[in-house]
Order: C-alpha cells, then structure tokens, then sequence
C-alpha cells in the first residue's frame, strides 16, 4: 500500500497543498489530475526526496526510502543522457540503482522488443524521435523493476497517434510486471484511458475519485461513447472544482 498522510509542501511562504491525504492499494494506476501550478510536479518532487516537506509518505508501512526502495521516474522531457546510446541509458541506470541481476539480458531484450527498441539500442538520443526517447525512458523505468513508479506528463509531448500507441505500449509492459504507478497529467482523456484512480489536485480541497472506466481494458476505454460520456461528466466536475 502506498499512503500519503498529511502532506504539506511550501516554497518559503506560498503553499502548494496543505495536509493532502490519500492511499492507494499495490498496484493501482493512480491519475494525478490539475491545472498548471497546482503542484502535481511538486508533489512527485516531494515523494522522490527533491523536496522537503511537512507529513508522511509511506510505501507498505514504512516511509519511502530513496535507497532501500527504487522509485523509477518518467520526466516530461525523458531526461536521457546525450551522449549515451539507448541501451547505454538503461544499463547506466541499473548501474547507478545497483539493481543486481537487473542486466539480465534475455530480460531486457524482451523489454526492448515489447517497447519498439530493438532495432534502435545503439543510437544516440538525438537520433530519436520524441515517440522513441519516451519509449526509451520508459524502457529505462520499467528495467529498475522499481517498488514505484511516476510518470510526470510524459506522453504530452507526443502527437495524437503515437500517444495512443506509447499508452498502448505502456499498459501491456506494465500489466507484464504491475507496479504501483502515479501519472502525473493536464489531460482528463489520458487520465480516464489510463488509470485506475484519479486525484484531482483542486486548489481548495484534492479528491481521489474512481475511474468510472477503471475496469474496462484500454480499446474498451477509447471506444467514442463511453469516452465522451465520461469525459463531460469528469469536465463538469473539474470545472466546479477548479
Ligand atoms: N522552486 C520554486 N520556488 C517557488 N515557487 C515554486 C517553485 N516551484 C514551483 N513553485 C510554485 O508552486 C506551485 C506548484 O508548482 P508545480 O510545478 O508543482 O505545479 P504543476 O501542477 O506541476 O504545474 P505545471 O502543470 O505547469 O507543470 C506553482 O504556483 C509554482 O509557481
């Protein structure tokens, strides 16, 4: 169980959320919904240890720890070294993790055929697309086999279609090897295709809701009616709140 109790954070005198609490089971995908400066990037900074910060995080009962347990980020700008090669990327990663047996490698190259990669680990980030570096940065994420894992608005740089098919990629991997995730996202149609759960980041008082479409599979979600059924009741509810 993840849990976050009571959690405040500030810069100096400005407070981004105060005393925000809620707890999710293993393996739940939970949506981290707000608009810009509502403090969705602030409160993945506080839970990797960035950030200082007033209450508790705790992962299975006991507060994260940043070196017991791997806490496996997606940023939004995929945050891959230039000069490293694709698979150089992801190998440095278990390097820098110490992840002992991490470098198996029929492992990893299951990961790599599963994300797209293969035919691309000796190229250079900028001889990427940005479909292929988020896919990288996900490869990178999901060979940690980390106890948690964020994901900070990391398919909005992406253009419509490659988006569904990185959200595709993404949920098979993860269903592959389940993991207690936060989305961090500005978009409620991402949150809904997604997640299991979702936290609305209101600037008066946050609210975890469940997905309405949280037991349906991905295509199931994208199907037009449902979708855009659920999507207008979700706008109506940010729109009170926001
Ligand atoms: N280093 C900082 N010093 C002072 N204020 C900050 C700092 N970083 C963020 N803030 C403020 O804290 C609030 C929350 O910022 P944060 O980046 O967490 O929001 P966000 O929801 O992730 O926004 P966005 O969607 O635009 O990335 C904003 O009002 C922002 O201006």
């Amino acid at each position: 169980m993840f849990q976050v109790r009571d959690l405040t954070v500030k810069y100096q005198a400005k407070v981004v959320f105060s005393k925000l609490s809620f707890e999710l089971a293993d393996n739940t995908i939970l949506a981290v919904l707000g608009p810009s400066g509502s403090g969705k990037t602030s409160l993945l900074n506080a839970i990797t240890g960035l950030l200082s910060h007033q209450g508790e995080i705790l992962l299975n009962g006991h507060p994260l720890d940043t070196k017991a347990q791997t806490i496996a980020l997606v940023p939004q700008d995929y945050g891959l070294l230039p000069w490293k090669t694709v698979e150089q990327n992801v190998l440095l990663a278990l390097k820098v993790k110490e992840k002992k047996g991490g470098k198996d490698q029929p492992k990893l190259q299951a990961l790599y055929a599963a994300l797209g990669l293969t035919s691309l680990l000796k190229r250079y980030p900028h001889q990427l697309s940005g479909g292929q570096k988020q896919r990288v940065a996900l490869a990178r994420a999901f060979a940690l086999t980390p106890d948690l894992l964020l994901l900070d608005e990391a398919f909005s740089a992406l253009d419509l279609v490659i988006k569904q098919k990185a959200q595709q990629l993404f949920l098979r991997q993860w269903q592959e090897t389940p993991v207690t995730t936060l989305v961090v996202t500005h978009d409620l149609k991402e949150a809904l295709l997604l997640s299991d759960q979702i936290l609305l980041l209101t600037p008066n008082k946050p609210q975890l809701i469940t997905n309405p479409l949280g037991d349906l599979d991905y295509d199931s979600r994208t199907e037009a009616k449902v979708l855009t059924q659920v999507l207008s009741e979700l706008e109506a509810e940010v729109k009170r709140q926001w």
